[in-house]
């Protein structure tokens, strides 16, 4: 692998029926450390990003993540790292966080942590698009099935 080459990571996004999402900050001696993100961490060889997901979360969190869905993706270029970030929703789980790495971690219904990871701030627009859907949003998703339809 070149120095340039992306990074994969493996993110999650678990998200209570309430729409309440789990966020964790970063652990001393890391990059970025103290700044917020999706749990998560780099794919390694060999492995799928769910497999490096489900890895990452028994590992930081002791969570066993028992289904998750591919949501969306970021590439971001970081002065330590050009990173490809694969998001996936999870609302199918077992366990209870612990703090497995020392980190610090907070349920969040809208996001009161802060610093966000650069990469991270956009999604959580889109994200609180997902859990609390506006009027606005909901007419436009209409109007999307409607001209799928003419
Ligand atoms: N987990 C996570 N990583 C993110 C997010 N946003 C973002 O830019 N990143 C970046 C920061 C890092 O450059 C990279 C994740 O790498 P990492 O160093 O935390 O991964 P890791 O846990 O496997 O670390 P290590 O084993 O190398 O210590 O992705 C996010 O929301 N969650």
């Amino acid at each position: 692998m070149k120095k340039n080459d992306p990074i994969d990571v493996a993110v999650g996004i678990l998200m209570k029926d309430n729409g309440d999402i789990l966020l964790a900050e970063r652990p001393a001696g890391k990059p970025y450390e103290g700044y917020w993100e999706f749990p998560g961490g780099k794919v390694e060889a060999g492995e799928t990003i769910e497999e490096a997901l489900k890895r990452e979360f028994m590992e930081e969190l002791g969570i066993a993540i028992a289904s998750a869905d591919p949501w969306c993706g970021v590439e971001f270029v970081y002065p330590h790292a050009h990173v490809r970030l694969h998001f996936y929703i999870s609302h199918d789980w077992k366990g209870v966080p612990q703090s497995r790495e020392g980190q610090k971690f907070s349920w969040q219904g809208s996001i009161h942590v802060e610093p966000l990871l650069p990469a991270t701030i956009p999604l959580v627009k889109w994200i609180d698009d997902i859990r609390y859907p506006t009027a606005s949003g909901l007419a436009s998703q209409l109007n999307a099935v409607i001209s799928t339809q003419c």
